[in-house]
């Protein structure tokens, strides 16, 4: 064995320690073995190649050259793709979560053609017609045309309603204009739209027959197709440096009475006829915000993903890492072994499987309501968007906290962005504010469980995601503390319900004080927030126990324990952090409070020899991690070494600017 490849010995250790079967465990998180070997047939044929195709790190290029580099790895991987991936999973797997990882490999920022897939694509499934689809899809999955969602303005982004681009129809010509007709009219943030594409969905007013029938989307050509320029009546640019997200050409946009056919506008759900005539979404007011709730649902996966590989990196380098003694002489130990370091790390191990499992189970309840909306049915869809708010909502914050957590556990080194942690915190905390704001998202749960309180209150029977409400109204005083999950899992329901009540009540309060709805709800909001968080999390430990449960039920005996042991350190860890709550709304006492601690603690004890063998079950390729700090085989100190020899600062013994500025200044007098 080579330097090159061998194993750091504590790494290795680690890996003898491990008591449970890892593929085992990756399957589980895969959603089956079937899963894992495509999963990993796909890698085979997207990275064998050799994916990280930068020789110099792309942190060192300045933004024309990072750019463009961006641009040549993101046509390297399409063309990979394309020619050889699809023939394995599909056409209609374009753009899925194993495309979207292996992706992860050709960039450490972001592919300038992440929102033609990750949005226009989508906005083009979900909000075309049959005939439509047939016009814009292949041309889009092909790449012959490539798009960017434009929505948000300089003006507006949360109140969709405030939008300010309009789109008025001239039944003369069937045309719509686009006009933007003030400077807060301008889109703003849309990614890929400042220098890469040429198409993109346009959310505008739409003015027919001389009346404003609200936002409606529109597919837009912005460049030509040949030169690339932008077409005349466009202003199209790219809006600036960023704390992240810098290889995504964010990009702004005008129209001065910008023509687009009358079939461009997007009519699965509205329609204008040739006269003008405009004929309503028959089903339900909300169905062009549609895109955002899908992409909010595949947010839930990603924050998963992402701190996966943030704690694949923290936990490898703390098995390597050595520091400090125990006892005057004795050996340094390996961080990990520090209970402290456990708890910032085991932690984020059980937070990617719940948000795993939970973005699953997301995913199936998402493609029952759309099959049921197919049908004609949107009943269940305001559970819907409560649900996918919410869990976008907590999962991109818990996992922005938890990212930051393992770079803080990585010290110094955490800061290297070679370690990738400044990346991944980067991408992710932009997670929390686009598609939806965290406290936005969160108050549109609310309005939900208000409701669903209301309809318990008056006995109807409610929504299994809110049934214990139903419970609330038929039991009395506080939730009997116990402490097995199921019994955890009751408590933090009735947390979230006592919660939702005591808004209620403030509400009602206010009102009959002699506030207007509006004032009663507006200043209910911190607590309307903090109920539906407390909601979400109840949803989050169910969701996770159920699904361990139902899904180790065939598994060996280790690896049930394992599992076991994370998700009941995933429930007493927040017992632990919420004993307000838990004593406000159960009878917990006390000693029920050192319990829990107790239990905590002997959990970390007990998942520490499994700790590696758990990230490595994560199954990430090195080529994906991208990082200095935690490679599969451990060479931490030797590859921050390698690093520094592709720093261009260091390709010279002296710097220029001695000659130029130093040496004037040290020879100068006072
Ligand atoms: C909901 C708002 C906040 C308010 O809207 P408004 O119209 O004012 O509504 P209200 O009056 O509040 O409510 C009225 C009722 O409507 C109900 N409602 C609201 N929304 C919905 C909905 N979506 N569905 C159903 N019902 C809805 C609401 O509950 C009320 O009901 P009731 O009266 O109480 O009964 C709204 O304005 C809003 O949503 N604001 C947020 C704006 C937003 O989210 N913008 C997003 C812009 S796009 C963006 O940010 C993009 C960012 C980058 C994305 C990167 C994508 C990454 C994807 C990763 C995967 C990619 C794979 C690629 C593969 C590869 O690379 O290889
Ligand atoms: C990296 C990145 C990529 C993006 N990509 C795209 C894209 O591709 N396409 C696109 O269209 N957009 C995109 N966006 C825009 C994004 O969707 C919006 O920034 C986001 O929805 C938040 O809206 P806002 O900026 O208007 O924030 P604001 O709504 O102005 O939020 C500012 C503050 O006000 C609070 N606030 C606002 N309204 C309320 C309310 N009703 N009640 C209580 N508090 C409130 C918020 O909680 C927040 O604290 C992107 C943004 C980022 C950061």
């Amino acid at each position: 064995m080579t330097s090159k490849n061998k194993i750091n010995e504590d790494l290795a250790n680690e890996r003898r320690k491990c008591n449970f079967n890892i593929e085992e465990v990756t399957y589980i998180l895969d959603g089956g073995k079937e899963k894992t070997l495509q999963r990993k047939k796909i890698e085979d044929v997207a990275l064998n190649g050799g994916a990280s195709v930068d020789d110099i790190p792309e942190e060192y290029l300045s933004a024309r050259e990072r750019y463009e580099n961006a641009i040549r790895k993101s046509c390297i991987y399409t063309n990979i793709v394309k020619n050889e991936v699809l023939e394995i999973t599909g056409i209609e797997n374009y753009g899925s979560p194993v495309l979207r990882r292996t992706g992860d490999a050709f960039f450490k920022d972001i592919s300038p053609f992440m929102l033609h897939l990750g949005m226009f694509v989508p906005s083009i499934i979900g909000q075309c017609t049959a005939e439509q689809q047939a016009t814009w899809l292949p041309r889009a999955l092909d790449m012959k045309i490539i798009g960017a969602y434009a929505q948000t303005e300089l003006g507006h982004g949360t109140f969709i309603r405030g939008l300010e681009t309009t789109a008025t129809y001239d039944p003369e010509t069937e045309e719509f204009v686009l006009h933007s007709p003030t400077i807060t009219s301008y889109k703003w943030w849309a990614g890929g739209l400042g220098r890469t594409a040429n198409h993109c969905t346009v959310v505008a007013q739409l003015y027919t027959q001389g009346k404003c029938h609200g936002t409606h989307l529109f597919i837009v050509q912005i460049r030509d197709l040949e030169t690339h320029m932008p077409l005349p009546g466009v202003k199209v640019g790219e809006i600036g440096p960023r704390m992240g997200f810098n290889t995504a050409d964010n990009g702004f946009l005008g129209f001065n009475n910008y023509r687009i056919p009358r079939m461009n506008m997007m009519m699965k759900n509205a329609q204008v006829l040739k006269d003008g005539t405009y004929v309503k979404a028959a089903r339900h007011g909300k169905l062009t915000y549609g895109t955002m709730v899908f992409v909010r649902v595949t947010l839930v996966g990603e924050a998963s993903f992402n701190l996966a590989k943030a704690v694949t990196i923290a936990v490898r380098y703390s098995a390597v890492r050595r520091q400090s003694e125990l006892r005057p002489g004795s050996i340094e130990p390996q961080i990990l072994d520090y209970p402290t370091q456990q708890h910032k790390l085991f932690i984020c191990i059980a937070t990617a499987h719940a948000f795993q499992l939970t973005a699953s189970w997301l995913w199936n309840t998402f493609t029952a309501v759309q099959a049921e909306m197919k049908k004609g049915n949107v009943d269940t869809l305001p559970e819907l968007h409560a649900l996918s708010s919410c869990l976008k909502a907590l999962s991109t914050s818990d996992a922005t906290a938890y990212i930051e957590q393992c770079r803080f556990a990585c010290g110094g080194h955490g800061y290297m962005l070679s370690s990738n942690l400044p990346f991944l915190y980067a991408f992710v905390v932009a997670t929390r504010t686009y598609e939806g704001d965290y406290t936005v998202l969160l108050l549109q749960t609310a309005r939900f469980l208000v409701k669903a309180w209301e309809q318990a209150e008056s006995g109807k029977v409610v929504t299994p995601t809110v049934a214990y409400l139903n419970r609330h109204f038929t039991t009395n005083g506080k939730m009997i503390w116990d402490n097995s999950p199921e019994g955890i899992i009751r408590v933090f329901q009735s947390v979230a319900a006592g919660k939702i009540s005591l808004c209620v009540r403030s509400i009602r309060n206010r009102i009959t004080s002699g506030m207007d709805h509006e004032d009663a709800w507006l200043m209910t909001t911190v607590q309307l927030v903090n109920a539906a968080e407390a909601h979400c999390r109840s949803v989050i430990l169910h969701t996770y126990w159920n699904e361990i449960v139902r899904l180790t039920k065939h598994s060996s005996d280790n690896v049930k324990t394992v599992l076991n042991q994370l998700v009941m350190l995933y429930l007493t860890y927040w017992a632990l952090e919420r004993t307000g709550d838990l004593l406000r709304y159960s009878t917990i006492s006390e000693n029920d409070i050192d319990l829990l601690q107790r239990q905590y603690e002997e959990l970390l004890v007990k998942i520490r020899p499994n700790a590696v063998g758990l990230v490595d079950a994560f199954d990430i390729r090195d080529e994906i991690l991208q990082s200095t700090l935690g490679s599969y085989d451990g060479r931490v100190y030797e590859r921050l070494m390698e690093e520094v020899q592709k720093n261009p600062l260091n390709k010279e013994p002296v710097d220029p600017s001695f000659h130029k500025y130093l040496k004037p200044l040290m020879k100068s007098k006072i």
